[in-house]
């Protein structure tokens, strides 16, 4: 295959995706729920189910497939596990300026982008990639001999899926699949295809499915069959645009936030313009959720990650004045940058507490901080109302620092994560950072060396850098971020700025959306009196929430 500047994947002539299944509208006011038609030159740019992009060439150790084993010295590189014991341990340091709803609400966008397929065999099943598995698709991590923490002899690895698996492309060096919609566009709250969203509705109002949680505010619906309970409670997970949603209860609050937010819109829609139906109530609210959505990220998220300054060198600001500010550029590809994907947007994993923090609406404790063991998949905790249950959790991400950027996580993450045993007695866990290590190796991502000189794994140098002035992480993750950010902005043509057109934002909508901030929302969906207004910085300084604008849903009246 070709590489165009290194930035673009070209899908060759031969690949049925080029010609294919594409019957774009480019005068409809609302993106696709799989990203295609978004290009209209291009349509399947950014769509799910298609490969990473990279900025730099591939480093497999056969040139093509075989993960990355050997350094460029041709020695082989070590044991990610012992790496990770080397390098990393739990020391519970906290950022000082920097709330815990920063890395969260970064995984709650990580999960709009990027979710790398994993290996299947030829009847599509999953692979299990045990110890013994001689399987080239299994490159399980061996315990190495100084190992007294992780009780097991390798832990499980499967490759991520090789791009050719899915889509008839002839890719002869190895590219992985993303299985989301690249572009910003909330897919990790309406699904990344069309079956996935209206799975999600309830075809009423212009509202999404809801459960009954134990306050008066809605939980998000309930999956049918998969569990998320503890040894001795069984609870059902809940569902959402993405498969990770219970991943942990603080993520999963930020999704029922939006689903209830969602809601909200719906029906103040529906207040303004009674004749429209459930399908211009669902698209508008789905709409109007990603433009605000898009602006929290530009306006405040992004900023305090890479630093005021680097972000506006990088263009990656609002217009500071009321208007479009229309950089659509349709030649810049929107595609998720495996470099991004496999390292850079994994800064976060290092900012995750090793405990979460109970508060209410008032700033106050409500109960005991609780280990994120007891939050992760298992979703007990969420119905727990003495302890405040996901409300509380919530919280509590606005009101304690993240754990401090550096090569250490939380002990749970390195040594526990998803711990199982067996009935024979045998263990199964997960160390994120080894695992983080060994799908660069995987994907065939170059040193660190190849993009800063140096000489180690790049994920775990990037977490060695010193913070960008003014940001959360080293330079050469936000150099990565900032490219990424800056193609999901010129490269989506549904960017909530651009316009006028007529899929575009009126310019009265459009300012609306501007006087929008992630508190001001977490003000409208839970019971909260004062908050701080950029809920990603610790602060002493809290506002009422009825000082904080709201839009005004006349401007969406029959226009
Ligand atoms: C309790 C919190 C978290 C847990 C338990 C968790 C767990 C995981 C796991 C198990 C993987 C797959 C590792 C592999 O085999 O390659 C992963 C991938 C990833 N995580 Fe996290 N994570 C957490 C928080 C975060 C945060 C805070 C961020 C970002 C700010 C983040 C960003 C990512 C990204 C970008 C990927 C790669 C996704 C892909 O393309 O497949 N995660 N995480
Ligand atoms: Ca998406």
């Amino acid at each position: 295959q070709e590489y165009d500047n290194f930035a673009n994947i070209i899908v060759t002539p031969t690949c049925p995706l080029q010609s294919q299944f594409f019957s774009c509208n480019p005068n409809t006011r609302y993106s696709k729920f799989d990203g295609s038609c978004n290009n209209i030159e291009k349509p399947w740019l950014g769509k799910s189910f298609l490969p990473f992009k990279r900025y730099l060439p591939p480093k497999y150790d056969d040139q093509k497939n075989t993960p990355r084993q050997r350094s460029l010295s041709g020695r082989s590189l070590p044991n990610p596990r012992m790496l990770s014991l080397l390098y990393s341990s739990d020391i519970s340091k906290y950022e000082s300026l920097y709330t815990h709803m920063l890395p969260i609400f970064g995984q709650f966008i990580a999960h709009d982008v990027t979710n790398s397929a994993s290996s299947q065999d030829l009847n599509g099943n999953a692979i299990n990639c045990d110890c013994s598995n001689r399987n080239t698709e299994c490159i399980s991590i061996n315990m190495p001999s100084n190992e007294n923490i992780m009780r097991m002899s390798c832990m499980k690895f499967t490759r991520t899926a090789h791009a050719n698996s899915n889509l008839n492309c002839g890719f002869v060096v190895r590219e992985q699949l993303n299985t989301l919609t690249s572009f910003l566009d909330a897919s990790q709250i309406y699904g990344s295809d069309l079956d996935r969203s209206n799975s999600l509705r309830l075809f009423q109002g212009g509202l999404l499915r809801s459960s009954q949680g134990t306050t008066s505010r809605s939980f998000l619906p309930l999956s049918q069959s998969q569990s998320c309970g503890d040894e001795n409670i069984m609870t059902f997970c809940f569902v959402a645009g993405e498969d990770r949603s219970n991943e942990n209860l603080g993520l999963t609050g930020i999704h029922t936030l939006f689903m209830r937010e969602h809601n909200r819109i719906a029906v103040e829609l529906a207040r303004v313009n009674p004749h429209w139906n459930d399908q211009t109530l669902f698209m508008e609210a789905r709409k109007l959720i990603i433009g605000i959505y898009q602006h929290i990220i530009y306006n405040e998220w992004l900023p305090t990650v890479v630093g005021l300054n680097y972000a506006k060198q990088a263009d990656l600001l609002p217009a500071s004045f009321s208007g479009f500010y229309n950089k659509y550029n349709p030649k810049i590809n929107p595609a998720i940058s495996n470099e991004f994907a496999t390292a850079a947007f994994r800064f976060g994993h290092t900012l995750v507490r090793s405990s979460f923090g109970r508060f209410d609406g008032n700033s106050f404790m409500v109960a005991a901080s609780v280990n994120i063991s007891d939050i992760l998949f298992k979703n007990v905790q969420a119905y727990n109302t003495i302890t405040g249950g996901v409300e509380s959790i919530f919280l509590g991400l606005i009101n304690e620092p993240a754990a401090k950027y550096d090569s250490n996580m939380a002990d749970t993450l390195q040594n526990h994560l998803f711990e199982f045993v067996a009935s024979d007695g045998s263990v199964q866990a997960i160390d994120l950072l080894a695992a983080n290590i060994n799908r660069g190796r995987d994907h065939g991502l170059p040193s660190y060396n190849q993009i800063r000189k140096k000489y180690v794994d790049y994920y775990l140098a990037g977490l060695f850098e010193n913070p960008i002035p003014g940001g959360v992480i080293g330079p050469t993750f936000a150099c990565i971020i900032a490219n990424q950010f800056k193609d999901l902005k010129t490269g989506d043509r549904y960017f909530y700025e651009n316009g006028p057109s007529p899929s575009a934002f009126t310019l009265d909508q459009l300012n609306e959306i501007k006087k929008i901030g992630l508190s001001r929302i977490i003000c409208n969906d839970f019971d909260i009196t004062r908050i701080q207004k950029n809920v990603f910085l610790i602060s002493s300084q809290k506002v009422f929430c009825n000082e904080l604008t709201n839009i005004d849903f006349n401007k969406w009246k029959a226009f």
